[in-house]
């Protein structure tokens, strides 16, 4: 996507020296733009778990390079089975509940492990890694021309009046490589001429929606209002909230959606106030396995600093500010599962489907003896 004219991804191997990928610091958005170079699966581990890179599709895409940087890494240069195992299983344990973190590293380690040579295996990483990436966008891309239709299905019914949607967190082009997931329909659909605009939720600990969904948007001129957590109920029993959508970091094949702790909360009030509530998602978030997600999808609790301390820009420079008393515990659940009867279906880059296992499997057939199996 442009940031101030110039097409931009998140993550980029860099065109000076193949032996670093290239990241945007997230942590600094929107007040800065700051480029990181990752060398090593050191760097990358260090980068998804302090989340300078962070979003499902965008953690899977940094593990896979993290693979490739595995192999140009290798002890004396050898890109053996058991070295590439070893990475990629401290790669896979970098966080919990994005399943596309594994998805993307086991994809690498099959790859390389059918091919024979050092030389031969280390390009193998890399086209696979370019690969992945590349796909994801594409992906992104697919939503967008899906979920568009729901939109204009809302604006012709509103005679063109402004259509509303309410998102969570960031599911950008700075989640997923380019486009995004909830944002891919909402960019779709302002290209094409209709009236949006998106109640962006703060998000808090981290506020990646104040942060990051509101700089994404207004780079590309997509009308947006910043609103605190907890006012989306209040402005759908008031009728100003046409659509939700959301993206996801784990949905089970049954339909249960992982995502930004915060999300639970949006759909009940969706559920409500009768509004629709939609999840974006490509093919690579979802979890084949797991059929239960509030039992068993794994919750990341991260850093209860993240809730003490918020990060702002005073006088021109970042600072983190202190909210809460000094002494009192804070706990950081940074993710809650959404259950599928709360959800009124999945936006994919093979279509649109109802949110239960007979709905996603009508989309990936393919994937009915890995799901049934269970
Ligand atoms: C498209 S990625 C998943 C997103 O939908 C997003 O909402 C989210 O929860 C990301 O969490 P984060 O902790 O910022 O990695």
């Amino acid at each position: 996507m442009k940031v101030d004219g110039k097409e931009m991804r998140p993550i980029w191997l860099s065109s000076d020296n193949p032996l670093e990928v290239h990241v945007i610091d997230q942590r600094m958005l929107p007040h800065e733009l700051v480029i990181a170079p990752l060398k090593d699966v050191d760097d990358t581990i260090h980068a998804i778990r302090e989340m300078f890179v962070r979003g499902a599709p965008l953690i899977g895409a940094t593990g896979a390079w993290g693979v490739y940087l595995a192999c140009i890494n290798a002890p004396g240069g050898q890109v053996t089975d058991a070295w590439v195992e070893t990475e990629a299983k401290r790669l896979k344990a970098s966080r919990p509940t994005a399943v596309n973190l594994a998805w993307a590293v086991d994809r690498m380690t099959a790859r390389i492990a059918a091919v024979d040579g050092d030389g031969p295996r280390v390009r193998a990483a890399r086209e696979e890694a370019a690969a992945i990436t590349d796909e994801e966008a594409e992906n992104c891309r697919l939503i967008g021309e899906f979920g568009v239709a729901l939109i204009e299905e809302i604006s012709r019914k509103k005679k063109g009046e402004t259509v509303n949607i309410l998102t969570h967190c960031n599911a950008g082009w700075l989640a997923c490589v380019e486009y995004g997931t909830a944002t891919a329909p909402i960019y779709e659909a302002y290209n094409r001429g209709i009236d949006v605009h998106v109640w962006v939720d703060e998000t808090r600990p981290l506020n990646q929606g104040a942060r990051l969904t509101a700089w994404e948007l207004g780079k590309h001129g997509v009308k947006h209002t910043v609103i605190a957590d907890n006012a989306g109920g209040h402005l759908m029993q008031h009728g100003m909230v046409d659509l939700v959508i959301t993206g996801t970091d784990r949905t089970t094949w049954t339909g249960d959606v992982a995502n930004k702790i915060g999300t639970y909360l949006k759909a009940l009030a969706a559920q409500d106030n009768n509004i629709p509530f939609w999840v974006a998602l490509p093919s690579s978030t979802f979890d084949w396995e797991m059929d239960d997600g509030v039992r068993e999808i794994p919750i990341e609790v991260r850093n209860p600093d993240e809730i003490r301390y918020i990060q702002g820009k005073v006088d021109g420079k970042l600072v983190q500010v202190l909210v809460p008393p000094a002494g009192s515990a804070c706990e950081n659940h940074a993710f809650d599962v959404t259950p599928a009867r709360l959800v009124t279906g999945f936006i994919t880059e093979r279509g649109l489907c109802e949110a239960s296992g007979d709905g996603v499997l009508g989309l990936f057939p393919e994937k009915g003896k890995e799901a049934s199996c269970r």
